[in-house]
């Protein structure tokens, strides 16, 4: 500061920093405390009290709703994520297949839905009820307010109704849960929570105004934008109030519209997801798609006349006497949307009280045609029976008439085996008096008494083929598939499978899928095997022996090494002495057995078919004064089993499809 004596008067220059708020008034005050201390003496001075007005009414309400968007966001994000774990479920019940097993059972699909809704309204409401007591906690006034609790209630609860609906109708999109539950979840995050920030922000610009409304109209279809804007305008209700004394919390532009929307939007997606699901409406879609009577030619030329007399005796049923058979499957043919054909022609019956040995090659179809059967979907053409029910014109008889053990497990991870034997029984309109002691004997057939409190989770893959079997023979059904039912069981267990399938075989007709041709051998009565989608042959078990086995059969193998050598001899060395041998063996076979033929070879494994009318002493006595000559570490003779007809079939489709001359050709000595 500077004081220059001017003409007239003394003249004061006071030099500040602007860019202080409040130097300006600092400096005017130092230069009347320098008058005053120059008059007043030097020990006086003058105190600056610089004291803020308090914030009026609408300013502090300003402040609060600032405070109240934050939490609303905050609110927006974990609610945009709820409807994600609807959709999760539901389709996850639909990719293990414990949906499909469910209508196996009988199951209505409205009884399915309704309980899904109340178990879903029930979660939420429970979220929904932590909620409030979370806004109560912190007095947040805008959301639990005397005249906003009603509309935060309602805006919540409709929310939990059309996000639920809106999860339901969306699942038919997916087949994976996981996916189903991050999509949802992305999707769910951007319109609850980024469109509504987008909408807000466009609406407090006065250009922009407009088109946030006209936004906000369109993004109201989605339920989670509903709730995030229902959230937003409630928050900033209260400065609204300040502002003006118009609008209540119920008005249009504060929840209004968002619960008219979702209101409007509940019964629309009810409507949609049981239009998709309705068995009805499904059935009629298929049977479009269905052609019955176009029965596929191809295939049909050098067809097995065990086949063909199979498919003409099912033909004509009734006149043929198989108008009993608990399964009649004509012409059936299953054409994937990518162009697979699975099955093709397929046409065999299965008796009263039989057990129905269906085997096959790896994705010869087996799987495809008992889920046809099990109406997991339709056949593309051709018809099927169980019990007399056709399973396109009376399909839901005809499930009535079918127990289910699917390939892989439908179980429902957090439920007991006791939970799910007694789900499956109320499923199947058991008696609760009868329904305890169903589950005790189906535990105890199936060897699960001891597993009867232990999750599905946590058992191991053999007890959990147990617990699908059991669920498979629930209400006694006419006709049981059984698809892979020994899977993962050891040989113990798959003993007592045995013996429960043998046990209910007499009530029923079972028709058994698997790999482990020991099972077939045991329990089936008949056999069919598939390659590539067709049937190559079926009958009796002994009359596919004595068919496609010469009688005996007998496995030889050759130490294959050079003498007097280890494990540690070079490749080249060991390969030179094993066709040595085998070329003496093969000498042998054709001097002492000219008879027998080779079956299979690999590496030093020969496996020889030998004529029925082999003297099994003579080959024996044979092997044994020649064992140690040719090399022979071990070797068996036994009846022709299951598993070499079935073999002998496969390697023939094999050679068949590589070169179709080679068809029917027999592996003999000189052929190796
Ligand atoms: N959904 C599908 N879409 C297209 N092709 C399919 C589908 N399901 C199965 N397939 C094909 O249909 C054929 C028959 O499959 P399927 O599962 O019925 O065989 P499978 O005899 O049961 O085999 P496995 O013994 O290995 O279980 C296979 O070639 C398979 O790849």
């Amino acid at each position: 500061m500077q004081t220059a004596v001017g003409a007239s008067a003394p003249v004061s220059l006071a030099f500040y920093n602007a860019t202080s708020w409040h130097q300006l008034t600092v400096s005017v005050f130092d230069y009347y405390n320098a008058i005053y201390r120059r008059t007043a003496g030097a020990g006086s001075f003058m105190r600056l009290v610089n004291n803020p007005m308090p914030k009026t009414s609408r300013e502090e309400a300003f402040a609060d709703s600032i405070k109240s968007i934050i939490i609303g966001i905050i609110i927006m994000i974990p609610f945009t994520f709820i409807p994600s774990t609807f959709v999760s479920w539901v389709v996850k019940e639909r990719e293990c297949k414990a949906r499909h097993l469910q209508n196996v059972s009988g199951l209505k699909f409205s009884v399915y839905w309704l309980s899904n809704f109340m178990f879903d309204m029930a979660s939420f409401t429970v979220t929904v009820i932590l909620t409030l007591i979370v806004f109560a906690i912190f007095s947040r006034s805008e959301y639990i307010g005397s005249s906003s609790i009603g509309a935060t209630i309602v805006l919540f609860l409709f929310y939990g109704l059309s996000g639920v609906g809106f999860s339901y109708a969306i699942s038919f999109f997916f087949n994976e849960h996981s996916t189903a539950q991050n999509v949802v979840m992305l999707a769910n995050f951007i319109t609850g929570f980024l469109l509504v920030l987008v909408v807000f922000i466009l609406s407090v610009n006065d250009s922009t105004e407009n088109a946030s409304k006209y936004l906000a109209f369109i993004f109201r279809v989605i339920p989670s934008y509903c709730l995030g804007d229902g959230i937003i305008n409630l928050a900033l209700h209260e400065l609204q109030q300040s502002v003006s004394s118009a609008s209540s919390a119920w008005d249009l532009d504060v929840v209004g519209w968002d619960i008219i929307d979702m209101a409007i939007e509940f019964p629309i997606l009810l409507a949609v997801t049981f239009f998709i699901d309705h068995p009805g409406r499904r059935m009629k879609t298929q049977k479009m798609l269905h052609d019955a009577n176009k029965a596929n030619p191809e295939n049909l030329d050098g067809e097995d006349i065990d086949v063909r007399r199979e498919r003409e005796s099912v033909a004509d049923a009734t006149a043929n006497g198989r108008e009993n058979d608990l399964v009649l499957v004509r012409n059936l043919r299953k054409q994937y949307p990518n162009g697979k054909v699975a099955v093709r022609n397929l046409s065999f019956g299965v008796h009263p009280g039989e057990v129905f040995g269906f085997l096959g090659t790896n994705g010869a179809g087996k799987t495809t045609a008992i889920s046809i059967l099990c109406q997991e979907f339709f056949p593309t053409s051709g018809h099927a029976s169980i019990a007399g029910f056709d399973i396109v014109d009376n399909a839901t008889e005809a499930l009535r008439c079918i127990g289910y053990c699917p390939q892989f497990d439908a179980l429902l991870d957090l439920l007991t085996v006791q939970e799910h034997l007694e789900l499956y029984a109320g499923v199947r309109g058991i008696e609760p008096k009868d329904r305890h002691q169903v589950v005790v004997n189906l535990a105890a057939l199936c060897e699960l008494t001891t597993y009867m409190t232990t999750q599905a989770k946590q058992l191991s893959g053999g007890n959990k083929r147990k617990l699908s079997v059991a669920l498979s023979l629930i209400g006694g059904p006419r006709v049981v598939f059984l698809d892979e039912p020994s899977a993962g069981m050891d040989p113990v267990a798959r003993r007592g499978l045995w013996t429960a399938i043998s046990n209910i075989a007499g009530n029923c007709s079972v028709v058994l899928t698997t790999h482990h041709l020991e099972e077939v051998e045991a329990l089936a009565h008949r056999v069919a095997i598939m390659v590539d989608g067709s049937l190559h042959c079926i009958g009796t078990k002994l009359h596919l022996k004595q068919k496609y086995g010469s009688g005996f059969e007998m496995d030889v193998r050759l130490q294959g090494r050079p003498r007097g050598r280890g494990a540690n001899g070079s490749n080249d060395v060991e390969a030179n002495e094993l066709e040595r041998q085998a070329t003496e063996f093969l000498r042998f076979l054709s001097t002492e057995l000219p008879s027998a033929t080779i079956n299979e070879r690999r590496g030093n494994r020969f496996n020889i078919a030998l004529p029925q009318n082999t003297l099994l002493s003579v080959t024996f006595r044979l092997l044994e004064s020649h064992k140690e000559r040719l090399r022979i570490t071990d070797y068996s003779v036994s009846q022709t089993s299951i598993e070499q007809v079935f073999l002998r079939i496969s390697m023939e489709a094999e050679l068949s499809s590589v070169s179709p001359q080679h068809h029917d050709a027999s592996l003999t000595p000189q052929a190796m």
